[in-house]
């Protein structure tokens, strides 16, 4: 079997029978057990089993041996699916009513089998708080075989795409309850992607008591995986996130210009850190069973430094006071208590493991370890001394004494097999007092094959293990070889396919190590250049003794993009360093006032040739007075809205196409990084976008998104009206409803926007044509506009289409024809009134107070102007045409609450005893056509 084609055998190698044909096509394995039950239709078997795994944990003493069976078995077992409840929402207490009412009360007493299988029944998770967690097994052939579970599946779907709930294995949703987070706290997510935790992290935030003046930011250095956590994020419509793309171990540390903490603190700390670190990974096999036969100890080994390195960045990001919670998905030590006794060693008595064993009682735990043990890839070592002959092995894995005094029982390992889950471990660190002084850097030079006896050793183990495997599958022979193929496997495997939560594969992770090394020397020189072009501009005198400033500019700019502590320049000091620092100070002095000044754009772009900020759009605040007093006057917005004060846009053009709005933590961030440093992919939420209007009939051009109309509801007077809960559910369900002859729009253009447009007496023909198809051009174009949220309205005709022959447009066009459902309109005498005050353009449709309140479905006022969907009032963002109303929300969004009104009337019918068909029937009454 050749290298490149180990992947197949490389898991089974160890037991014999290698070379045999696996179900699943590939080379290789040793007749490995297979798992035992489909999840999916598409479902492949997977070897499943590992010898190296579990020589491996059974040398490290990781499950009690009386365990170890069932640790074994259930790591074999697909795992069950888990999600978790948004529970700021104010939708929470219903969603867990219907779960219970609506899916459970269908689960009888008597157990469900199918196909001769019981299946377990959902159920909450009994230590996830407020039974907002839960959980359930089953397939996907058993899903189709019992409605319910369908039925089920299709909700949790739904939900999941609107916010409402999350997928997020049952394990990881441990770190973030640990953490404590409160509405006030500046939240750091350090490795966020995909973003099942920072979602739980601003859930928190803004789970009161009180409004949520901090922030979370979300970090993470692989810029495509930010794009995952942007959307994660978005789905909670929170003004209060920032989404960055660096390397968690240079995250720029801010100068503090904050009046009120200036004093107190030189730089912008963080009073919650998550390092939910990039890990092997190997406890989420029973979702990635493909971990199998990847596994092996050079994972786990040479990603130590790396989550050190993450970890104790962290560290300095942490205020006094402050908690950091460090997580991993792996069972291995090296990773887990190796990382956390180093840090604790390297900050000399500033950080505390806290003991948190009350905390979640009914969450099952292992304590952490005192004691584990090295290997590389064939030999194991208890102590340095000995590992210095290993092959790259460091120092900062190994336990000692000082190590045997920490209270390292304090972590927690969550073992797959007592509550069903995956495997997890989670410790919580709190700095109890400033840190000595800068710590001493990560690096590679005690690593053990730096030593040249060493390497001549690492030589000689490697031939006799070559001689080993020649002569016969010996135990040594077999490990090393199967430790090649793992080599050429990870090679060959590159981006191979990702867990299903998108955990970041170990291997790809250690490989990533590397160019993240490489990528942060370039970002590195790329700063020094860049301040050594500022110190060229500089007078001649300045450059008197250029060797102290290029020194004290490379520990500075070393500061700034986290590679080392400033500290390190500031040893440096003399007649440059000082220098510098009145010059910082002049930078750093006052914290600017948010206008242009503030990311203008301008420093950003003049950085475009920087790689640090290549391919990230400018931050620029909005300040257009012109547009904003728009806004203001169209949309009746009180002078003391916060939002026209605080939005940002991603460019610099005059009229940017999407506007967002960010709270006031968010924005002293972005005040606070003068330099630029953060490299920020998505800030706020979104709140307005363009919508262009040739025509000129509209003197606003931005129409409210839906993510932002949560913000902006409690400040709109204007562009608002209250339909009948019928006349909702109509535009919700049609998407665009009819307004009656009298109450349409004759509105002609004004003069100038005629003539700048090229209007012809033609158009009044095809105005006219537009009222009478219910302005399917608007729809287009609000659809258009909607883009990716709704994604579903038909795109406007491309040229091809218009040249399509005229007999098949016109068959087209009777097949819409019949699509067509009857035409809705809007009738109720109120609402027409209303809508006499609003103009052509975006508007706002919300509940009548009196609905909103006997459907209990959230009146305005009654919510906590957070800003929040979940906590928002029920409301839709709509374009007023001239002759029809459009929604402006995404299919999704429209049906879940569409589901939400029918629910809610067919509880009130059952309370008023009314039987539910006359409930459900009342729910779908058409609106007059
Ligand atoms: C275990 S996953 C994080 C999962 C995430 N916390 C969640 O709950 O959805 C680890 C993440 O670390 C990121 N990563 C890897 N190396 C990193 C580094 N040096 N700095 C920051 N993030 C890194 C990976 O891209 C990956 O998204």
């Amino acid at each position: 079997m050749g290298r490149g084609r180990g992947r197949g055998g490389r898991g089974g190698g160890r037991g014999g029978g290698r070379g045999k044909r696996q179900w699943n096509g590939s080379e290789g394995g040793d007749g490995a057990e297979r798992s035992v039950r489909p999840r999916t239709d598409n479902w492949q078997p997977a070897i499943v089993s590992n010898g190296l795994f579990e020589e491996y944990y059974k040398g490290q003493d990781i499950c009690p041996p009386e365990e170890w069976d069932a640790f074994v078995a259930s790591l074999k077992r697909p795992l069950p699916i888990t999600f978790r409840i948004n529970g700021q929402g104010k939708f929470a207490d219903r969603l867990v009513a219907r779960l219970e009412s609506n899916f459970m009360q269908q689960f009888t007493e008597e157990p469900v089998v199918i196909d001769g299988e019981e299946i377990e029944k959902p159920h909450p998770l009994a230590w996830y708080p407020d039974k907002l967690a839960w959980q359930m097994n089953f397939s996907r052939a058993q899903l189709r075989k019992l409605p319910v579970l369908e039925e089920l599946h299709e909700f949790i779907k739904r939900e999941n795409e609107t916010g409402s709930i999350t997928r997020q294995e049952a394990v990881s949703m441990v770190p973030p309850l640990f953490l404590d987070v409160e509405p006030h706290h500046r939240v750091l997510d350090m490795c966020a992607a995909p973003g099942s935790k920072t979602f739980q992290l601003l859930e928190a935030l803004h789970g009161g008591p009180g409004p949520a003046t901090g922030l979370v930011v979300a970090n993470d250095a692989d810029a495509r995986r930010c794009n995952l956590l942007t959307h994660q994020t978005k789905r909670m419509c929170s003004p209060n996130v920032l989404v960055t793309n660096h390397e968690a171990q240079a995250f720029p540390l801010l100068r503090n210009l904050l009046p009120e903490s200036k004093e107190a603190e030189k730089h912008f700390l963080f009073d919650r850190i998550l390092c939910d670190v990039p890990c092997s990974g190997d406890g989420t096999l029973r979702k990635a069973p493909d971990i199998w036969r990847r596994w092996g100890t050079a994972n786990g080994n040479g990603l130590h430094s790396l989550q050190l390195k993450i970890t104790l960045r962290a560290c300095e990001l942490l205020r006094v006071g402050g908690r950091l919670v460090y997580s991993t998905c792996t069972f291995n030590p090296i990773e887990d208590e190796a990382v956390v006794a180093e840090v604790l060693r390297r900050t000399k008595g500033a950080f505390e493991l806290v003991d948190v064993s009350d905390h979640l009682p009914l969450l099952r735990r292992l304590p952490g370890k005192q004691r584990w043990r090295v290997k590389d890839r064939n030999t194991w070592f208890d102590t340095w001394e000995e590992g210095q002959k290993g092959i790259k092995l460091d120092p900062t894995m190994f336990p000692d004494e000082e190590s045997d005094k920490m209270p390292l029982h304090r972590c927690m390992r969550f073992l797959p097999h007592h509550q069903d889950t995956g495997g997890f471990f989670v410790c919580v660190l709190e700095k109890v007092k400033e840190l000595e002084g800068p710590l001493e850097p990560v690096t590679l030079d005690h690593r053990s094959t730096r030593t040249k006896e060493a390497k001549a050793e690492q030589r000689a183990q490697q031939q006799a293990a070559k001689a080993g495997a020649a002569e016969g599958p010996a135990a040594e022979g077999a490990a090393a070889e199967g430790a090649t193929a793992e080599d050429a496997a990870v090679k060959e495997e590159g981006d191979g396919a990702a867990p299903m939560e998108a955990e970041a594969p170990a291997e790809q992770a250690a490989v990533k190590e590397e160019q993240a090394e490489v990528k942060q020397e370039e970002e590195r020189a790329a700063v020094k250049e860049e301040r050594a072009a500022e110190v060229k501009e500089e007078p001649a005198e300045a450059k008197e003794e250029p060797e102290a400033e290029v020194k004290a500019e490379a520990g500075e700019a070393a500061a700034a993009d986290g590679g080392k502590s400033e500290g390190e320049g500031g040893q440096k000091v003399g007649y440059w360093k000082r220098r510098r620092e009145a010059e910082q100070e002049a930078l750093y002095g006052e914290l600017p006032e948010w206008g242009p000044a503030i990311r203008g754009g301008a420093a950003t772009r003049a950085k475009e040739g920087n790689s640090r900020y290549r391919g990230v759009d400018p931050v620029v605040p909005y300040v257009d007075e012109q547009q904003l007093a728009a806004m203001r006057a169209f949309y009746g917005l009180a002078p003391d809205c916060p939002v026209p004060h605080a939005l940002i846009a991603r460019s610099t053009e005059a009229r940017p196409k999407k506007l967002h709005y960010v709270s006031p933590a968010v924005r002293d961030v972005l005040r606070v990084d003068v330099r630029e440093q953060l490299k920020i992919i998505g800030a706020g939420v979104k709140t307005w976008e363009r919508q262009d209007d040739k025509d000129g009939l509209v003197p606003c051009c931005y129409r409210i998104a839906q993510d932002g109309l949560p913000a902006l509801l409690p400040h709109l007077t204007k562009q608002r009206f209250t339909p009948t809960v019928d006349e909702l559910l109509a535009l919700l369900e049609h998407r665009n409803v009819a307004l009656p002859a009298a109450h349409q729009l004759h509105m002609t253009k004004p003069a100038a926007a005629a003539a700048a447009t090229d209007v012809t007496a033609d158009e009044a023909a095809a105005d006219a044509a537009e009222a009478e198809a219910g302005e399917q051009q608007q729809q287009e174009e609000g659809g258009a506009a909607e883009g990716e949220q709704a994604g579903a309205q038909p795109p406007a005709a491309t040229g091809e289409q218009q040249a399509a022959p005229a007999a098949q447009q016109q068959q087209q066009q009777q097949q819409q024809q019949q699509d067509k459902k009857p035409r809705a309109a809007l009738g109720d005498a109120l609402t027409l009134e209303q809508l006499k005050l609003v103009t052509m353009g975006c508007c706002v449709a919300l509940l009548r107070p009196e609905d909103a309140a006997s459907l209990d479905l959230g009146a305005e006022g009654e919510g906590d102007d957070s800003g929040l969907a979940a906590a928002a009032p029920f409301s839709i963002a709509c374009w007023r045409g001239r002759a029809s109303i459009n929604i402006l929300v995404s299919k999704q969004e429209a049906a879940q609450m569409i589901e939400r009104i029918t629910e809610a009337r067919a509880k009130l019918a059952a309370k008023a005893g009314q039987p539910a068909a006359a409930a459900a029937a009342a729910a779908a009454e058409p609106v007059a056509a």
